[in-house]
C-alpha cells in the first residue's frame, strides 16, 4: 500500500443549477519520502486534490489515504485533528500573522501540534536564524515564504502540501525555494507534494502527477531527479 492513495477521486460542486466536476475520477499514488509534483493547467483541478489530500474539502466519492488514515471517511471533527498534526501546508501568498515575528510564527504552529519540532531549530534550517525577530513585513517574499515553510515544517508533519510555492516569486528567489522543498524530502525524508503549472518542476520531481480535465494523465517517476537549482524556466 501507497504512503499517500488517491483511488478514482471526484469532487462536485454545485452552483445554482450547475454542476462543475472540478476532480473527475483521479487516482494516484505517492510513495514515503517523494518530492511529488502534481501538474496541469489552470482548471484542471490542481488544488481542488491538494485540498482534499490536505482534509480541507471532501471528496464527493473515491477514497483517500494518508498512512493508515482514510481521509475521505474521517468526520468533521476528525478532519480539524487531521490538518492541525499530520499536515503542513504552503500557500502561494505565505498566510503569516503580520504582527507576529517570524519565530512567533513558526511557534504558533507548533503550539497547536502533538509532536512540534523546536521553532528556533526550524528557523535556522531554512536558513532565517538571523531573522528570527523581524516581522513579515521587514522579510523578503522569498524570506517570509522560508518561515511559512518552518511554520509548516515545526508541526512535524507527515505530508507538506505546497499550492504555487513559488508563484509570487522572482526566478533566482523561486528556485532556491523549490530546492529548499526537494533538501526537505531528501534530508528529512518528509513526503512533499507540489501543486503547480510549472512544467520545469517537473525535472526536480520524483514522481511527475499530471493532471487535465479533472484527471491523472499519466504519473511517472523519474529516476535522476534534477537539483533545483540547474532548472531553469
Ligand atoms: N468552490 C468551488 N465552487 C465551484 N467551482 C469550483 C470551486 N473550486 C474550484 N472550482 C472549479 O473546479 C475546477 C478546478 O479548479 P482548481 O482550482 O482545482 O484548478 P487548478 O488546476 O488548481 O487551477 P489554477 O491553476 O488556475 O489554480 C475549475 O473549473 C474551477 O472553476
Amino acid at each position: 500500500m501507497a504512503f499517500v492513495e488517491f483511488r478514482d477521486v471526484t469532487k462536485t460542486y454545485r452552483m445554482g443549477d450547475v454542476e462543475v466536476r472540478a476532480v473527475d475520477g483521479m487516482t494516484f499514488d505517492i510513495e514515503r519520502g517523494e518530492l511529488a509534483v502534481i501538474v496541469g493547467p489552470s482548471g484542471a483541478g490542481k488544488t481542488t486534490v491538494l485540498n482534499m489530500l490536505g482534509g480541507m474539502d471532501s471528496a464527493t466519492s473515491g477514497t483517500i489515504r494518508l498512512g493508515d488514515r482514510v481521509v475521505s471517511s474521517l468526520s468533521e471533527r476528525e478532519l480539524t485533528q487531521y490538518r492541525r498534526h499530520d499536515i503542513g501546508f504552503v500557500f502561494q501568498f505565505y498566510n503569516l500573522v503580520q504582527n507576529l515575528t517570524a519565530l512567533e510564527n513558526v511557534e504558533l504552529a507548533s503550539q497547536i501540534s502533538d509532536d512540534p519540532l523546536p521553532a528556533d531549530e526550524v528557523l535556522a534550517k531554512v536558513g532565517l536564524a538571523e531573522r528570527a525577530d523581524n516581522f513579515p513585513a521587514q522579510l523578503s517574499g522569498g524570506e517570509q515564504q522560508r518561515v511559512a515553510i518552518a511554520r509548516a515544517l515545526a508541526k512535524n508533519p507527515k505530508l507538506l502540501l505546497c499550492d504555487e510555492p513559488t508563484g509570487a516569486l522572482d526566478y533566482v528567489t523561486g528556485k532556491q525555494i523549490l530546492r529548499l522543498l526537494q533538501d526537505t524530502a531528501r534530508e528529512t525524508g518528509r513526503t512533499v507534494a507540489i501543486v503547480t503549472h510549472n512544467l520545469a518542476f517537473t525535472q526536480v520531481a520524483d514522481r511527475v502527477i499530471r493532471v487535465r480535465e479533472g484527471r491523472a494523465s499519466s504519473v511517472e517517476l523519474n529516476a535522476h531527479p534534477a537539483d533545483a537549482m540547474s532548472v531553469e524556466w
